[in-house]
């Protein structure tokens, strides 16, 4: 060290000497390029002594000066150590109100990563637009020591890019698409449902959720065996029994957005297209009542339901199978990045078997009537309930009757002020006991006709004076 500086106070005597005996000579013509060069050696001596690095990243990237999406997950990975350490921060309001803290500009904080302390700085560049006014932007600046440069680049820089991404999407609001001929438009999705309010088999819900998060964390997986990053789902189930329900709930545990595809209002093949490759990644595509979609269920003219029925009396879609076969299989292989299909049906048997086959729609999901652990999921969303003495009553019951989750909600909602949950389960009882009767009386009914053929047949008298 020593010998440095004496090597460098020499050299720096030496310009001074050099520069001294320049000046007046009043040679102007080199007087910059000495002092440009010195500036230059300054410049290099303090690199050479200085043992911290220095990298900035840029709020803007590119000519036309967009912001850069590594600056932005920067920044939101900063934010939790922003507020906790900072003593000068910058306050925006985002979506919902939502109050965001930024460091103020000049600011800077420490960060730590496997021991290692690492500076950050806000700072203000000017830059010259070529056709608009000069501008203002920011740089995020990270200061390390020389010694660690290795991990930074290797470790930490993607470690923060990753952390920051995640938070970014956690915070991020999802939006809900509906298409109408060619476009698609957006609106907030703020539905609040999560899988624990859906009312099902415990198993299969835990099922569900594993596969989709297994899915959503495939992304090496899927490179690895060479299949798009896509998986279908299909919901069938009675009216009722939450399908739709189950998708926002999709959406919410993945912070996925969603399309809403409406074919309906789709005029053709080429348009289903076009929308189909407007959709974004990281997106569940739903195709609500698939088996009243114009020319795509399994016998068209006499097996789809009334509302297909009245779908197809008032539009004039020409969507084919084929077409929502090539367009699925086209996004499929076409488009980057984890999409979900789902179809919900009330019909399943209705639907061509080609367009829900395993590989499109890998898995097939049964939304069926409230059973006794759906009842309690609903009891603990509606009413706060764990346990009651009424419990075991419904329990009975609800085995024997066929009551969907929206039924058995329906009757769990207080509807005044004065109703306590036992009055509400009471209510329920008496939903499910009436159904109990009337489902005896129809059975009854239809056992009677059956009485009455075997008396006539058994009073042979009769029916010789009725043929008579
Ligand atoms: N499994 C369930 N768990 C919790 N709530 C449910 C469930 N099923 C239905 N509900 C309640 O009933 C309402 C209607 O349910 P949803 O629209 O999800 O049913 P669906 O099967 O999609 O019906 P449809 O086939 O008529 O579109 C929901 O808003 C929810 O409150």
């Amino acid at each position: 060290m020593a010998k440095m500086w004496m090597r460098t106070s020499m050299i720096m005597g030496i310009i001074m000497f050099v520069y001294q005996m320049v000046q007046p000579l009043g040679l102007t013509t080199i007087r910059p390029f000495i002092l440009r060069y010195c500036s230059r050696y300054i410049q290099k001596f303090i690199a050479c002594t200085n043992p911290y690095i220095e990298i900035s990243i840029d709020e803007c990237t590119g000519d036309h000066f967009r912001l850069s999406g590594v600056y932005v997950a920067i920044q939101a990975y900063l934010r939790p150590k922003t507020r906790e350490l900072a003593r000068r921060m910058k306050a925006q309001f985002g979506t919902n109100k939502k109050l965001i803290l930024n460091m103020a500009d000049y600011e800077e904080i420490v960060d730590e990563f496997e021991g290692i302390k690492i500076w950050w700085y806000v700072g203000k560049t000017v830059s010259q637009r070529p056709v608009a006014s000069d501008f203002e932007h920011r740089h995020s600046s990270l200061q390390f020591h020389r010694q660690h440069c290795e991990i930074i680049m290797s470790s930490y820089m993607y470690h923060i890019i990753k952390e920051g991404e995640a938070i970014l999407r956690e915070n991020r609001q999802r939006k809900l698409y509906s298409n109408n001929r060619t476009s698609w438009n957006r609106l907030v999705f703020d539905h609040p449902v999560k899988f624990e309010h859906i009312a099902m088999d415990p198993v299969k819900k835990k099922e569900i959720i594993d596969d989709l998060i297994s899915f959503s964390n495939g992304k090496e997986y899927y490179e690895e065996i060479g299949k798009a990053w896509k998986r279908g789902y299909l919901l069938y189930g009675p009216p009722g029994t939450g399908k739709s329900s189950m998708v926002a709930a999709m959406a919410n545990l993945l912070n996925y957005d969603i399309y809403d595809l409406e074919l309906t209002a789709v005029k053709d093949n080429s348009d289903l297209r076009i929308l189909m490759h407007e959709t974004s990644k990281k997106s569940i595509i739903v195709m609500e009542d698939i088996d009243c979609c114009l020319n795509i269920t399994k016998k068209r003219n006499d097996s789809v339901s009334k509302k297909g029925k009245e779908v197809a009396d008032s539009i004039e879609s020409r969507v084919t199978l084929s077409g929502i076969l090539n367009v699925i299989d086209g996004l499929w292989s076409a488009s980057s990045g984890e999409r979900i299909i789902v179809f919900t049906t009330n019909h399943i048997e209705n639907i061509d078997p080609a367009l829900i086959r395993k590989g499109r729609m890998d898995k097939h999901i049964e939304m069926s009537y409230c059973c006794f652990e759906g009842f309690k999921v609903l009891a603990k969303n509606y009413l706060k309930l764990d346990s009651h003495e009424l419990f075991e009553t419904i329990e009975n019951l609800i085995s024997q009757e066929q009551i969907t989750p929206a039924d058995v909600a329906e009757h769990l909602i207080p509807k005044t002020m004065n109703n306590d949950p036992e009055h509400c389960l009471e209510n329920l009882i008496q939903a499910l006991e009436k159904r109990k009767e009337d489902r005896n009386s129809t059975a009854n009914q239809q056992e009677e006709p059956n009485a009455e053929d075997k008396s006539e047949i058994a009073n042979p008298q009769e029916v010789e004076e009725k043929t008579d």
